[in-house]
């Protein structure tokens, strides 16, 4: 019978299924940070437990860390993050487990170093104590974000209980205009269907706008389909896949590579492989998007105005927009374009790798960052940081009046100091808009690196495609 791509993953890995009992998952590849470690091998600690598989674990610092050139532990912004920083420092020492600490030349966003050094490879079940690791799905992973509790399991026992996720396929054909990238896509994707379409389910995105995507706009995509409601996101492996694990640091090498890589390719979903939910979504033509309000199905096009809560279905889509709109300072009826903003900020798991950084950077090039705009890059990891170096692009942004940061989650959710202030408006390349998320009372509008660009060059949000 044909078979998806996760059904594959999932039935070489399933190691117990009884009537009446939750599924146990063997986990491949556990990677953890600093934010939602603690009590998990606190726990550990009291029942006097070891960690199961060592070697499969890598700890990283990311979420709490300084972003400012030559960042030290004195630069950390709060006590409580550097008890987070040194706990894990201790932990990762105390239970034998590789850690990628602050200042170590592989730190990175956990998103972005897993697949970067060859950590998470396709096929895998990958674990981190995080919604958003359903970005290594990109890969041809199932990767699923867990709670603190499920950590601690995963470190004592390898295995994971999940509950098998249905399957939903999304096709997304069509060809989008010029300068439009995943971020665009993935932002139309969950305007049209929903916050909440993929709720109990693995989506596998599939098509020809897919197929037309690098790994990189992969894992932009399936990074936001935790803001579509699913459980995890999913691509499978083709070509393209196996050329981007291909020389990576922890990936196999020589023949063993070249057996893997076909093992790879045939965990694609079979023709004809039944999904439990399918939908199309078609990208032809598609502009440029931008979140307006305050979820991430609250988006509209860089030509558009902002909607009016008048024309919402019933009262309370009609409430919830009123109240976004309060939020974000906005009216009905405004024109995008004429939107300025405070700050723009590239960076985060969802925007932040080298791809990322290199188009950005050809928006900015010989232009300036407008006056009384803050802009900010933060590279996803310190490779793409050397890279970007490398290629002369930290020099573009910095020429531009960009502040050229060290890497880590930065501004995406605040918890080192890089945030807005109350009624500051951002142009953010990151994946969540709730209230506060990037500081308290702090306005942010969810764009691509292109927009994002073009956006601090011009002052205001902006079409690339007129730049
Ligand atoms: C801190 C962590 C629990 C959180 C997550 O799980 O996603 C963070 O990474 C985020 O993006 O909100
Ligand atoms: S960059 Fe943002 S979304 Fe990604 S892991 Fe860090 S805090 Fe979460």
């Amino acid at each position: 019978m044909p078979r998806t791509m996760f059904e594959k993953i999932w039935d070489t890995h399933v190691v117990r299924d009884e009537p009446g009992e939750i599924p146990m998952l063997y986990i491949d590849r556990h990677l953890t940070h600093e934010a939602t470690s603690p009590q998990a091998f606190a726990g550990l600690r009291e029942r006097r437990l070891p960690v199961h598989r060592p070697e499969s674990v890598v700890a990283v610092i990311d979420h709490n860390v300084p972003t400012m050139p030559g960042r030290r532990l004195v630069d950390v912004i709060d006590s409580q993050s550097t008890v987070c920083i040194e706990t894990m420092e201790d932990n990762a020492r105390d239970f034998g487990i590789r850690l990628i600490g602050m200042n170590d030349e592989d730190q990175g966003i956990v998103h972005v170093i897993g697949p970067e050094l060859g950590l998470s490879l396709p096929g895998m079940t990958v674990v981190c104590g995080d919604s958003h690791t359903s970005t290594h799905g990109a890969l041809g992973i199932f990767a699923v974000g867990i709670g603190t509790s499920e950590v601690e399991h995963v470190l004592a026992t390898q295995c994971l209980l999940q509950q098998k996720p249905r399957t939903m396929n999304i096709r997304i054909e069509g060809t989008p205009a010029h300068g439009v990238t995943a971020k665009d896509i993935a932002l139309a994707v969950i305007r049209r269907l929903g916050t909440d379409a993929g709720t109990n389910h693995v989506i596998e995105f599939s098509g020809s706008a897919v197929r037309a995507l690098s790994i990189e706009g992969r894992m932009t995509l399936c990074n936001m389909a935790i803001e579509a409601g699913a459980r995890a996101g999913m691509v499978s492996p083709d070509d393209v896949t196996v050329e981007y694990v291909r020389g990576r640091l922890h990936a196999p090498a020589g023949e063993l590579f070249e057996r893997a890589a076909v093992q790879w390719k045939q965990l694609a979903s079979d023709p004809g492989a039944r999904f439990d939910t399918t939908y199309e979504v078609d990208v032809e033509g598609l502009v440029p998007q931008i979140s307006w309000g305050t979820n991430p199905g609250m988006v509209a096009d860089v030509t558009g105005t902002i909607p009016d809560p008048a024309d919402a279905a019933d009262p309370a889509t009609r409430a919830a927009l009123e109240q976004a709109l309060e939020y974000m300072g906005l009216e009905a009826g405004r024109r995008v374009q004429d939107i300025p903003v405070d700050t723009v900020f590239i960076g985060s798991c969802t925007n932040s790798r080298i791809e990322d950084l290199r188009v950005a950077a050809g928006y900015v090039a010989g232009r300036q960052v407008a006056p009384d705009v803050r802009a900010i890059v933060v590279p996803g990891s310190m490779r793409v940081r050397r890279q970007a170096e490398e290629e002369g692009l930290a020099e573009i942004f910095r020429q531009a009046g960009f502040e050229w940061r060290e890497s880590g989650c930065s501004m995406c959710i605040a918890m080192n100091g890089d945030r807005l202030k109350a009624g500051e408006r951002c142009a953010s390349t990151s994946n969540r808009n709730f209230e506060g998320r990037q500081g308290r009372g702090g306005r942010t509008h969810l764009v691509s690196p292109a927009t994002a660009a073009a956006t601090a060059v011009a002052g205001h949000f902006a079409d690339v495609r007129h730049l």
